[in-house]
């Protein structure tokens, strides 16, 4: 993928609303000092309610026209921002929690390896609705996924998103 001749369906580009954003942190279980990963930052809609929230966040994007900007919007704020591709997450070493809506292409793959991990506080990932149907009803296998709990959460409309995706999104809540 190169960063010039990006396509929307390339890079999965469909930017939360900021009010949708809003609400997506306000169902999180996030405190004041938490580490949070925002998988798949893009321009930041949820990476702002997180810093007000009071999270110190790892913003993670590919595009590194995104990261740039990213870097610029907060970087008067707690926010680290890692140009990277979620293919090769690398999880902290320390608990944390994550509040994304990443690539719906990568869900399984990053949901399977946060429940790999025992440090995973909570996560909240926006998905596709029928991803986060089969993925409450089987959860992928991880070393650590006895530990966790799969729930649906939130449920957002098309518009929540600009421009709407194809079909319907929701949130997969991780707990332990
Ligand atoms: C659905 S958008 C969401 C953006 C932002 N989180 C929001 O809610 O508005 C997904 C983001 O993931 C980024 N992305 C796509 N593939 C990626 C990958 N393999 N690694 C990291 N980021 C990726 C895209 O550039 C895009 O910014």
């Amino acid at each position: 993928m190169s960063a010039g001749g990006t396509s929307r369906r390339t890079w999965g580009w469909h930017p939360l609303r900021p009010d949708w954003a809003r609400r997506v942190v306000a169902a999180a279980p996030v405190r004041p000092g938490d580490l949070v990963l925002d998988l798949g930052a893009g321009d930041g809609a949820l990476t702002a309610p997180l810093v007000r929230a009071g999270a110190r966040v790892l913003a993670i994007e590919l595009h590194p026209g995104r990261a740039t900007a990213l870097r610029r919007r907060f970087e008067d704020d707690d926010v680290t921002v890692v140009e990277a591709d979620l293919r090769d997450l690398r999880l902290p070493a320390r608990p944390f929690r994550v509040v994304a809506s990443p690539p719906y292409g990568l869900s399984t793959a990053l949901v399977r390896t946060l429940l790999s991990s025992d440090r995973v506080r909570s996560a909240d990932l926006v998905l596709q609705r029928a991803a986060v149907r089969r993925l409450v009803g089987q959860p992928p296998r991880g070393r650590h996924a006895r530990r966790y709990r799969l729930d649906a959460g939130l449920r957002l409309p098309r518009h929540a998103f600009v421009p709407p995706p194809k079909v319907d999104s929701a949130v997969l809540q991780v707990r332990r």
